[in-house]
């Protein structure tokens, strides 16, 4: 189903795990800091609605959507989280560069989830030009940061139990 089809924040409380046990690590890009702020303010929103605590969100800022792989490791390794959700918007240029840090970012976020105990989220944008950004951050489409919040307390809830 694409994204056209499905609003990104919806969702049913009664279908998420309560997040007032759980600690959550959100990495953040610099990089079109207008899109990413709208992404992190619909994660914070979502997590907070599910009854997570303010003290239990820890933010991170990287400067791009590449480093977020490293600011997820490093935040995994020293912060005592249950999910890291990294949020980032790569919005295609003139050149390759786009699909590099895409798919760096891809495979980056795979590994962490492979090599690490702690699930990480995959909330990139990978998108063709600005308005597709602002209609999955808030706009038409709903937030991709809703999206990612939900998912997470999902994931924290399952390697709770498993
Ligand atoms: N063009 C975008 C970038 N590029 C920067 C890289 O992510 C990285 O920070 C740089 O190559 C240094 O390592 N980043 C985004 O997040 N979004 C873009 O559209
Ligand atoms: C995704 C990018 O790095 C891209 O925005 C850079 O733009 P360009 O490919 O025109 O250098």
């Amino acid at each position: 189903m694409a994204t056209e089809n499905k609003n990104l924040s919806n969702y049913d409380k009664n279908t998420i795990p309560n997040a007032k046990d759980f600690r959550f690590g959100i990495v953040v890009s610099e990089w079109n800091d207008t899109i990413t702020e709208d992404l992190y303010r619909g994660a914070e929103a979502a997590l907070l609605d599910c009854g997570a605590t303010p003290e239990n969100i820890i933010r991170w800022n990287v400067p791009g959507s590449f480093e977020l792989v490293y600011g997820a490791k490093k935040m995994i390794e020293s912060q005592a989280v249950d999910c890291v959700i990294t949020i980032g918007c790569v919005i295609k240029g003139e050149t390759m560069h786009f699909e590099f840090v895409c798919e760096g970012v891809t495979q980056g976020v795979k590994d962490l989830n492979v090599q690490t105990d702690v699930p990480v989220i995959f909330c990139l944008l990978t998108d063709n030009n600005m308005q597709q950004s602002i209609d999955r951050s808030g706009g038409k489409h709903g937030n991709k940061g809703t999206e990612a919040a939900i998912a997470a307390i999902k994931m924290a809830d399952l390697r709770r139990k498993a």
